[in-house]
């Protein structure tokens, strides 16, 4: 149950008028109020992604009690004063060709669709949060919508669900860049607002120097429990260190340096995003060797991006995690691939398999450390899952059951996985225990 209200500076939000436990459905839509395109891609047929919306809503022949439903949702007025709204406005009225009308419906379908370009008359009122607590489960084929707690709801809270995708897990000045260029608004959310951001950690600049007290590429950071870097961590605009608190300030060319690294990243996630939805398109297609070329590419581009983050910036900045993140998922594809050809896993698959262990190790301790309140299946159940598999195939009791541990990384997240992932992680369970009572007796007084 809940309604929605004023909020002191993000508009109208939901927000919750009883408890509610993880898991728990707090609303349901069956279907949209529309279907707006919000296509950011670009073909000579449709000029702009503005043309593309007014098109699909001309076409749609909405009826005038939807329409009024639709109007009545969030769009800038010709006043406002956000910078990022005033573009949007500018940009959009041209593909509206004077209707005034048409121009308010563009510019909600940009602040209110979801994936797909669906706009619903109750969920288009959730704002985003960068510590969300829900999440909206979408049926593509209908549009039927569920919203679900992530985390413990108490009566008259906010309901916030993520605009962000991967990029909530990035550092306040990235999610903040992204969520103005992609969604309009400036976030005023708790984790926005607070002093310190530890996805924004690098080793410090004293308690290890480097060349001319910059960042740099020749320095690597094993960060091992013999050797280990101490960090500084962004706090009120400057870098401080946790042990000596050493500080680098906003006009250090350490953070000059940071801010163009996290720059760079940024720019080849959208690469890789949109690259990696193409290659997923034509990969049903019979001659995609020109795709395969494609891919090679972005996998060495990834490769450079990544050790330029983890040298310069250590192994818990964002930047690090996010691409050890994309990695870790090529490869375990990688690997399930050449199991498909194999049958087994050879000694080069199990170094990859400890190499795959290791990097899920990491991002683990860096989703702990974000401290979002969200479970780490939120991130990280695919790749989990994906572990478990790779484990599992190797038929052994010991990795069977050290699949198993991985599993329980996803305990309490079982209701936001797919019907078909839980069957996955049931049967990777039931694994050890049926592989141990197959095993032979002495191979068992043996282990
Ligand atoms: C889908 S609507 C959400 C409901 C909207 N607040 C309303 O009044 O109907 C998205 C718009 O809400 C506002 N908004 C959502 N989340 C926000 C946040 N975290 N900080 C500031 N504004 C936010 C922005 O204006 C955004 O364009």
């Amino acid at each position: 149950m809940t309604e929605v209200r004023d909020t002191k500076d993000s508009g109208k939000a939901l927000f919750a008028t009883r408890e509610y436990a993880i898991g728990d459905i707090i609303l349901q839509e069956d279907k949209p109020l529309a279907i707006l395109s919000h296509t950011t891609s670009y073909s000579a047929k449709n000029d702009s992604p503005f043309i593309a919306i007014a098109q699909a809503y001309q076409q749609s022949n909405t009826q005038l009690d939807i329409e009024a439903k639709l109007l009545s949702l969030y769009h800038p007025q010709a006043d406002t004063a956000n910078p990022a709204e005033q573009e949007l406005w500018k940009n959009s009225q041209s593909a509206a060709e004077n209707d005034d009308r048409l121009h308010k419906i563009i510019m909600i379908a940009c602040c209110n669709s979801f994936q797909g370009g669906y706009v619903y008359e109750h969920a288009s009122r959730i704002n985003h949060s960068c510590q969300p607590n829900a999440i909206v489960n979408i049926q593509e084929d209908t549009g039927a919508l569920l919203l679900r707690a992530l985390t413990p709801i108490v009566v008259g809270e906010e309901i916030g669900i993520s605009y962000a995708g991967l990029y909530l897990y990035t550092d306040t000045r990235a999610r903040q860049h992204v969520l103005r260029r992609d969604k309009f608004f400036d976030c005023a959310c708790v984790r926005c607002q607070e002093a310190v951001d530890p996805a924004n950690m690098i080793p410090c600049t004293k308690c290890h120097p480097r060349h001319q007290s910059h960042l740099d590429e020749a320095t690597q950071y094993d960060d091992d429990d013999e050797h280990p870097v101490k960090y500084m961590m962004w706090k009120s605009d400057q870098f401080v260190c946790e042990s000596c608190d050493y500080v680098e300030t906003l006009k250090s060319s350490v953070a000059t340096v940071v801010h163009s690294i996290s720059d760079k990243v940024l720019q080849f996630l959208e690469q890789y995003k949109e690259q990696d939805n193409s290659s997923k398109a034509s990969s049903e297609q019979k001659d995609n060797a020109p795709q395969d070329e494609q891919d090679e590419e972005l996998e060495s581009l990834l490769q450079e991006h990544l050790s330029l983050a983890s040298s310069v910036l250590g192994a818990r900045h964002w930047t690090t995690n996010l691409l050890l993140l994309l990695y870790l998922d090529r490869g375990l594809k990688q690997y399930h691939k050449k199991l498909i050809f194999q049958q087994a896993a050879d000694d080069d698959m199990q170094l990859d398999l400890a190499e795959h262990i290791d990097h899920l190790q990491r991002i683990t301790q860096f989703v702990k450390r974000l401290k979002l309140h969200l479970h780490p299946g939120h991130l990280l159940s695919d790749v989990i899952v994906g572990i478990a598999r790779a484990l599992v195939s190797l038929s052994d009791v010991k990795s069977a059951q050290y699949a198993t541990r991985w599993l329980d990384h996803l305990i309490g997240y079982e209701p936001f996985l797919s019907e078909a992932l839980v069957k996955v992680v049931d049967s990777l369970k039931s694994a050890w225990t049926r592989m141990e009572a197959d095993e032979p007796a002495h191979k068992k007084l043996k282990g």
